[in-house]
This record gives C-alpha cells, sequence and structure tokens, in this order.
C-alpha cells in the first residue's frame, strides 16, 4: 500500500502541491502549540522580515506575522518527531521527483488577528535553494468565518491561474514546489498559528 508521504511525492509529481488532513497526531499538534506559546510567552519570537542578506528588511505592509526559527541541531522531542516525518517527505520525493532534496529549515509563524502575507512565491533571486514548502497548521480550531485562508494561485495549462483557498486547519500539512505555486495568507480574524519550512537541495 502507498505511503502518506508516496501519496505526496505522488501528488507533488503530477500537480505541484498536496493537502494532508491529520498529518499529525493530536498529542503532537497540541505539544508544539502549547511550545509556542511558551516561547511566545518568553519573547522569542519577532517581527519577520522579507528578503534575504543585505536585502533584509521588516515591511509590514507585506506582511505582518511573527516568525521563530527552529534550530534544526537542537531539536526537543516534538520537534523531533515532526522533523521525522518531514524526513519521510523528502526520501519519497526525491524518489518519485529526483529534486536532490538535502535538507530542512523551518520556522514557527504566528499571525495576530488582522495579520497577513500579500501574494508571494517561497523561491526567489536569495533563496533558489528553496524547492519545496511544507506548512503544518497547530491551530485547536478554524471555521470559514475566521478567514486567514492560504490562498493558491494554481497555474493552468492556459496561462490562467485557479484560486484555492485553504482553512488552517490543525493538523492539516500543506506542501507545494515552492517556485511554482504564488501564494498569499489572507487577513486574519483569530490568531493563527503554523510552522512554515522548506525542503532544500543545500546542505
Ligand atoms: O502560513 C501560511 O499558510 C503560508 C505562509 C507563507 O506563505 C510563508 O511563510 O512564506
Ligand atoms: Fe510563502
Amino acid at each position: 500500500m502507498e505511503s502518506i508521504s508516496e501519496r505526496i511525492a505522488s501528488e507533488i509529481y503530477d500537480k505541484s502541491y498536496a493537502i494532508i488532513d491529520d498529518f499529525i497526531s493530536e498529542e503532537l499538534r497540541v505539544s508544539l502549540l502549547k511550545e509556542q506559546s511558551e516561547l511566545l510567552e518568553a519573547g522569542k519570537f519577532r517581527i519577520a522580515a522579507v528578503g534575504k542578506g543585505e536585502k533584509k528588511q521588516v515591511r509590514t505592509e507585506i506582511r505582518n506575522d511573527q516568525v521563530l526559527w527552529i534550530d534544526s541541531d537542537n531539536l526537543n522531542k516534538f520537534e523531533r518527531q515532526y522533523w521525522s516525518k518531514v524526513e519521510e517527505i523528502r526520501k519519497a520525493i526525491n524518489q518519485r521527483c529526483y529534486l536532490g532534496l538535502k535538507s530542512f529549515e523551518a520556522h514557527f509563524a504566528r499571525y495576530p488577528i488582522g495579520s497577513f502575507y500579500v501574494r508571494h512565491m517561497d523561491q526567489f533571486q536569495q533563496v533558489l535553494y528553496r524547492l519545496v514548502t511544507v506548512i503544518i497548521y497547530l491551530n485547536d480550531s478554524w471555521e470559514e468565518e475566521d478567514e486567514g485562508t492560504l490562498r493558491m494561485y494554481l497555474p493552468q495549462e492556459d496561462g490562467s491561474e485557479k484560486i484555492l483557498d485553504v482553512l488552517p486547519k490543525g493538523g492539516r500539512l500543506v506542501v507545494f514546489m515552492s517556485g511554482e505555486i504564488p501564494h498569499e495568507v489572507m487577513p486574519t480574524k483569530k490568531e493563527r498559528i503554523s510552522i512554515t519550512g522548506w525542503l532544500r537541495d543545500i546542505d
């Protein structure tokens, strides 16, 4: 039987994205959410920046979430559980799509009420090594009226785009090709928590 990772890899191969509900257990989701709120309390989060290197700057008209990078050399028990599940995805995508993915980098992201991230692409000049975006949502509950959807602009064969709105439901995993799918976070009406990461072709 096909594993979840193999299913993700074949969906990435076929349509450049995959959405998997209940990718992590409730126990793991709650533990990661709790860790996030403790780190927030401790003042560890920073206003997210855009760009990289010398071009890096805070531009709150583009994005106004807060992030905290996870140190992949010092993972705690729960982070390690998530990393090992992503590792399965990395291997499966490499087998199916020959992308040569080597490593994973990720940060917690917190979107306070009213915050957003305008349309963008995750792979650009400074970060061409970001090949696949992997997002896990940690929210306790999410309804249509909470808004804050991930809006994906799926390129169509005829050159047009198809909009796909994804609710950031807890336990839901979204994977997509970083250089192929423009996307945005619509303004949220409820605090919105996730871990966003990228599979890379560098160590
Ligand atoms: O949280 C999301 O749904 C998307 C976040 C995002 O696009 C990013 O951090 O680059
Ligand atoms: Fe993004």
